[in-house]
């Protein structure tokens, strides 16, 4: 793999590979773009196959945080761990310690929180040894797990979307495919089966489908099937790249509005959607709840400050469905170009010399 080439491609800032033979560490941080401010977003603990496999990931995943946060109008940039390892297996404390005394040499550059297969005790772990880290346990003053708050902010996008594609933003009587009834999904699906949706859910882990079937008479179904069940929204709310060559014809939703990070495999298949006219709920507008609610522990953690924000994705997704329909193009591009602009603005109101500590000029005392 040529990792410049990569990283050139959409112009990441940092790749860091840290190891420790003691604990086991073997993790990636990439810092994709601080333009906004240091970046922040969560670390992902996976067995991936191939070395490869976890790099693109952690670029990706990182890509996505920095479009997701400035759309989100925090002032934050963009960035991600990968951890490889098995999360049920692999974790001991010396590992989220070394991997805690990494984030602390970037010096604030990258601040973390949770992602797939970490949890809140984990950042307690990692806080022992850097304060560039949140979604800390409630009795350090922290907001603890995101997932909850997440989900709130789908079911608020998914209600945006019902409202685009049926003209009623009511979910009641509506079947929603679920794939993944992880942390996020089902506290989604208790939203839904509160507002009398009809759930059909997916998930490899039976444990978590069962759950889902007894609290919620949820359907299940095998996880290669959840493409081809009938149904009015399907939300992808395991891990990324569900639509793809192989699954985009299968999907007869109308609605696509989900958790999971990027949920698109390229580009070109959120242009198959908007031609095909399904609504498009895009990854990183509608799950950006647990991103406020861990950056809101940098002013101070307010809840209710957050849910107010995390009610305004309702506003967000409505905004770019706007974009979309007024420039003709696909859902994804019209948020992407939300980021972006927001981006620039920034970096163009940077342009003038302002002297730090770190200047040249700092020398002469
Ligand atoms: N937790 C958050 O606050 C948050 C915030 C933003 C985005 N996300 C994204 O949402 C998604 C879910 O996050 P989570 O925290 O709920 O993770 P999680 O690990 O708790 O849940 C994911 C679930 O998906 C299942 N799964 C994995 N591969 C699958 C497959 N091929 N088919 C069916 N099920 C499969 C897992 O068994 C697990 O139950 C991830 O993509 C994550 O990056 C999470
Ligand atoms: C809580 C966040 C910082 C990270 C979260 N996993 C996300 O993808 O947005």
């Amino acid at each position: 793999m040529e990792i410049f080439k990569n990283m050139e491609e959409y112009d990441y800032e940092q790749l860091v590979f840290c190891q420790d033979k003691n604990s086991g560490l073997k993790a990636i941080i990439a810092i994709h773009d601080t333009t906004i401010g240091p970046a922040l977003g969560g670390t992902r603990m996976w067995t991936y196959q191939t070395e490869e496999d976890a790099i693109i990931d952690a670029l990706r995943l990182a890509k996505g945080m920095t479009y997701k946060n400035a759309a989100a109008g925090l002032d934050l940039g963009g960035g991600k761990t990968v951890i490889i390892g098995n999360p049920k297996t692999d974790k001991n404390p010396e590992l989220f310690r070394a991997f805690g005394r990494y984030i602390q040499s970037l010096n604030g550059r990258y601040i973390t929180a949770e992602d797939v297969g970490t949890t809140v005790k984990d950042m307690d772990i990692i806080h022992q040894e850097t304060d560039y880290v949140t979604g800390i346990s409630p009795e350090f003053g922290s907001s603890g797990n995101p997932s909850p708050i997440t989900a709130y902010g789908v079911y608020r996008g998914m209600k945006a979307a019902a409202k685009e594609a049926f003209g009623d933003d009511s979910l009641e009587g509506r079947t929603i495919a679920v794939q993944g009834v992880g942390n996020v999904a089902y506290t989604l699906c208790e939203y839904l089966h509160r507002e009398g949706a009809k759930l059909i859910v997916t998930d490899i882990n039976q444990t978590a489908v069962q759950r889902a079937v007894e609290a919620f008479g949820a359907k299940a179904v095998d996880p290669n099937d959840i493409y081809d069940v009938e149904c009015d929204i399907y939300a992808p709310c395991a891990l990324g790249a569900t639509i793809n060559d192989n699954t985009i014809n299968r999907i007869t939703a109308k609605v696509i509005a989900g958790s999971a990070n990027n949920q698109l495999q390229r580009s070109s298949h959120g242009d198959i959607l908007f031609e095909k006219g399904v609504v498009y709920a895009p990854d990183y507008i509608i799950n950006a709840g647990g991103v406020i609610n861990v950056a809101d522990e940098l002013y101070g953690y307010n809840r209710e400050r957050v849910l107010k924000k995390v009610e305004m994705i309702y506003d967000s997704v409505m905004n770019v469905f706007e974009i979309s329909k007024r420039d003709g193009i696909p859902t994804y591009l019209a948020a992407d170009r939300m980021a972006e602009e927001r981006i620039e603005s920034v970096r163009k109101s940077r342009r003038q010399f302002l002297r730090n500590e770190h200047h040249v000029l700092s020398r002469r005392k």
